[in-house]
C-alpha cells in the first residue's frame, strides 16, 4: 500500500440507497474531520427520502421515483460507490449503473447474503468489488465493519475501503466466507443489545420506575458498561465478577440469568442469522 493511498482524502463517493445502514455510514462520513471529496452523492427510491438532503452543501441527493437515471447520475465521477439497498435488489442496482461507472471505480456492497461474484457478474472489467458488513453505530463513528475483497479487488481497493470504514469506526479484514458470520455477530449485534435494553426497561417499569427513569437507568448502564469494557484491559468475565460481590445481590440475579443457558441461546440465534444469509445467497 502506498503512502498516498493511506493519507489521501477519500475519493468522490456515491451511496446507492440511504436508509438505515446507508444513512448511518453517511452520517459518519459527514462528521467533522473526515477527509472526503465533496459532495457525496446519494440516492433513494422515493422523493421524500431524497428531500431530507435539500439545502445540504456536502450531499447531493437523487430519487429514482422522479429520475429513472438517479443511480447513474450519482455514480458519475465517483471513485467509490456504496451499494446500500436491500439484498434482493443489489444485482439489479449494479446492472443499472454498470455503464455509468468510472473506469477503476471501487464498488462496495454492504448487503447481507450477496456474494461479490454476483455483483462482479453485472459490472465491467476493471471495477473492483468489495464486500463490507458494517453496523449502525457507524452513525456516531463507533461502528465495526468486516470487509472482504472479491476476486476483482486488489490490495489497494481493499485498503481504500478500509479507510472508508475507518472513518466511521473500527475495521476487520476477513475472508469473504466469514462475512455471514460477521453479519451474525456485529452487523446484527446492535439489535441484540437493543432487545436486551427493551426488556430491561420493561422490567424496570414493572418495578415501579416511570418511562424516563427506566430509560435513564438502563441507557446509562449499557453505555457505561460498554465504555468500561472498551477502555479496560479486563475480559468481560472479570468485569462481571467485579460487580458480583460474593453473597451479594448480583449473584442471585446472575444465577437466574445463567439458568437460561445463554451459550446455547446465542449459538442458536447466530446460526439462524447465518442460515438467513445463506438463504439470501440462494435468492430465497
Ligand atoms: N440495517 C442494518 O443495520 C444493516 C444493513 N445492512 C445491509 O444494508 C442494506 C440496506 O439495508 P437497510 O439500510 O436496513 O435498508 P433500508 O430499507 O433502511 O434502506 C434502503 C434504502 O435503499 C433505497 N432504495 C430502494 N431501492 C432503491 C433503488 N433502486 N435505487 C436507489 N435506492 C433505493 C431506499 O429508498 P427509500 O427510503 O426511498 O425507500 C432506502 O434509502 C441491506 O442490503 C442490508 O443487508 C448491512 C449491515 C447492517
Ligand atoms: O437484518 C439484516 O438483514 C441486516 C444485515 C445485518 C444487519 N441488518
Amino acid at each position: 500500500m502506498s503512502n498516498s493511498t493511506q493519507s489521501a482524502a477519500l475519493p468522490r463517493t456515491a451511496m446507492i440507497g440511504v436508509g438505515s445502514m446507508g444513512g448511518a455510514i453517511l452520517a459518519g462520513l459527514r462528521a467533522p474531520g473526515v477527509e472526503i471529496e465533496l459532495p457525496i452523492a446519494v440516492t433513494a427510491r422515493s422523493v421524500s427520502s431524497a428531500a431530507a438532503f435539500e439545502g445540504a452543501d456536502d450531499v447531493v441527493a437523487y430519487a429514482g421515483e422522479s429520475d429513472p437515471d438517479a443511480n447513474r447520475h450519482a455514480v458519475r465521477g465517483a471513485g467509490l460507490v456504496i451499494l446500500a439497498v436491500k439484498p434482493w435488489t443489489v444485482a439489479e442496482a449494479a446492472r443499472g449503473i454498470a455503464d455509468a461507472l468510472e473506469p477503476g471505480a471501487i464498488v462496495v456492497s454492504v448487503a447481507a447474503g450477496v456474494p461479490s461474484s454476483a455483483i462482479e457478474a453485472e459490472l465491467p472489467e476493471g471495477v473492483a468489488v468489495v464486500r463490507a458488513m458494517p453496523n449502525t453505530p457507524s452513525h456516531i463513528g463507533r461502528g465495526v465493519t468486516g470487509i472482504a475483497g472479491g476476486a476483482s479487488a486488489g490490495e489497494e481497493a481493499v485498503a481504500t475501503v478500509r479507510r472508508l470504514f475507518e472513518t466511521v469506526g473500527e475495521v476487520l479484514v476477513v475472508r469473504e466466507d466469514q462475512i455471514n458470520d460477521v453479519a451474525a455477530v456485529s452487523g446484527s449485534g446492535p439489535a441484540y443489545v437493543y432487545l436486551y435494553a427493551e426488556h430491561m426497561i420493561a422490567a424496570a417499569r414493572r418495578l415501579g420506575f416511570d418511562a424516563d427513569q427506566a430509560r435513564l437507568l438502563v441507557q446509562q448502564t449499557i453505555a457505561g458498561a460498554a465504555e468500561l469494557m472498551v477502555r479496560s484491559d479486563d475480559e468481560p468475565e472479570q468485569l462481571r465478577r467485579n460487580v458480583t460481590s460474593p453473597k451479594g445481590t448480583t449473584e442471585r440475579a446472575v444465577e437466574v440469568l445463567q439458568a437460561a443457558d445463554w451459550g446455547d441461546l446465542f449459538d442458536r440465534a447466530l446460526a439462524a442469522n447465518v442460515r438467513r444469509s445463506e438463504e439470501l445467497e440462494r435468492g430465497e
